[in-house]
C-alpha cells in the first residue's frame, strides 16, 4: 500500500540538550543526536531508561523549545501531528467518543468513526467515561484519538508499559491492524527490543545518556510474516549486531 501523509522524510538533528537546575546541577541528555524516519516508516527509538527518549519525543512535539539544533517534520499539506503518552491525558468528564471527536480539526468533527472505534474494540464503549475505563482500555482511546486525526506524522512513548502482558500485546496487535490500513510516518520509544522488532520497519538504537544514535536495524519482512520463528531469527540478528544491548531490561532475555 502507498504510504499516505508525508512527502518528506522526519529528519533530526539535536546538537545538545542540557537540564539545567536552579541550583546549578547540569544533566545533558543528549548530545550529537541524528537520524531519519522515512516517509511511511514505522521507526522505534529504542535506548536504556534515562537516556533522553521521552525528552526527544518532547523536543519533536514542540514541548520543549530550549535545545540547541534542529528538527524538520515531514512535509504535507496539513501537517497534523499526533502523539501518543504513557497516560491517556483523556478529559474525564467527556465520554469516550467525545474525547476522540474533541481532537479533530472541524473539517473533520463529524467523520464516521465507526471503523476505528470497530478496530480498536471499541465499539461498546463509545458512552463510557474514562473513570469506567481500565488502563489497557483508556490507552485505546488514547489511541484512537491520535489515529483519528490521520496524522502525517505519529509519536508514541511507551504506549504499551504499565499493562499486563496479555494486554499489552492484544494492543500491539491492534496498532499494527490500525497502522497497517493507513502507514503513517510514525516514531514510538521503547525500551523494549521485542517489541520494537514486532511493529517497526527500523529500530534506532540509542546510547545510554546523552543519548546518540549507536545504529539502525533495518526489517523488510512484512510484519504478518513476524511469527515465533522468524521473530527469534531477528532478535538473533540484532544481538549479533549490537552485542551487549539485549539484556532483560531492555525487553528481550
Ligand atoms: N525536567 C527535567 N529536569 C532535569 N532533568 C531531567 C528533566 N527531564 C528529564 N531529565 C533527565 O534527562 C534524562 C533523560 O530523561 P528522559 O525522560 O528523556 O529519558 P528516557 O529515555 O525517556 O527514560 P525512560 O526510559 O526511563 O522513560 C534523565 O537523566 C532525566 O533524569
Amino acid at each position: 500500500m502507498q504510504p499516505v501523509g508525508a512527502a518528506a522524510p522526519l529528519r533530526v538533528d539535536i546538537a545538545e540538550k542540557t537540564f539545567r537546575s536552579s541550583e546549578g546541577v547540569s544533566v545533558t541528555a543528549l548530545k550529537n543526536l541524528a537520524f531519519e524516519v522515512r516517509q511511511g516508516e514505522f521507526a522505534c527509538l529504542v535506548g536504556p531508561s534515562g537516556c533522553g527518549k521521552t525528552t526527544t519525543l518532547r523536543i519533536l512535539l514542540g514541548l520543549d523549545t530550549d535545545f540547541s539544533g534542529s528538527f524538520q517534520m515531514p512535509a504535507s499539506d496539513d501537517g497534523r501531528i499526533a502523539a501518543v503518552f504513557q497516560e491517556p491525558t483523556l478529559l474525564p468528564w467527556r465520554t469516550v467518543e467525545q474525547n476522540v471527536r474533541l481532537a479533530l480539526p472541524k473539517a473533520m468533527r463529524h467523520t464516521d468513526l465507526t471503523r476505528l472505534f470497530d478496530s480498536l474494540g471499541l465499539s461498546q464503549m463509545r458512552e463510557l467515561y474514562p473513570s469506567e475505563l481500565s488502563l489497557g482500555l483508556a490507552r485505546r482511546v488514547a489511541l484512537a484519538r491520535a489515529f483519528a486525526v490521520e496524522p502525517t506524522v505519529l509519536f508514541l512513548d511507551e504506549p504499551f508499559v504499565s499493562l499486563d502482558d496479555q494486554t499489552a500485546e492484544r494492543l500491539r496487535y491492534l496498532v499494527l491492524s490500525v497502522w497497517s490500513a493507513r502507514p503513517t510516518t510514525a516514531l514510538m520509544v521503547t525500551h523494549n527490543v521485542r517489541e520494537a522488532l514486532m511493529l517497526s520497519d527500523r529500530i534506532i538504537l540509542l546510547s545510554a545518556r546523552p543519548a546518540h544514535v549507536l545504529g539502525y536495524f533495518d526489517i523488510r519482512i512484512p510484519r504478518e510474516s513476524r511469527n515465533p520463528q522468524v521473530m527469534s531469527d531477528l532478535a538473533r540478528s540484532f544481538r549479533q549486531k549490537f552485542p551487549g544491548v539485549m539484556q532483560a531490561e531492555m525487553g528481550y532475555p
